[in-house]
């Protein structure tokens, strides 16, 4: 009975913090891209950056809008790697002339 009692405990934890990370809070952006730009020269840009600095962001891409959330997971919530990643979203975005 005690580790029945134990795994109980375990898959409690495993909830609360699935939940945690359902409710912390994250960074969210929606890029329009320039219709004739390419969203995937732009998501290699980023997901260079991402590698580097072992950070991903949650994305996705239909047509020309990228969507992403930033969050760390671990925290979970903000961090400073996620405003350094939304920085260096907002560069490549910015210098590549790539917004609308
Ligand atoms: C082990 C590895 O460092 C972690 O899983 C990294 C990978 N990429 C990540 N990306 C993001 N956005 N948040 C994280 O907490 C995170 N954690």
């Amino acid at each position: 009975m005690a580790l029945r009692r134990t795994l109980v405990a375990a898959g409690a934890r495993a909830m609360s913090q699935k939940e945690a990370q359902r409710q912390c809070a994250k960074l969210s952006q929606k890029w329009r891209l320039l219709a004739e730009a390419e969203p995937q020269g732009f998501m290699s840009r980023v997901a260079l950056c991402a590698e580097k600095a072992d950070h991903h962001p949650n994305w996705s891409n239909v047509y020309s809008t990228v969507d992403v959330t930033l969050w760390t997971h671990d925290a979970p919530g903000l961090t400073e790697k996620d405003f350094a990643l939304a920085a260096q979203m907002d560069a490549i975005a910015e210098t590549s002339g790539l917004i609308e």
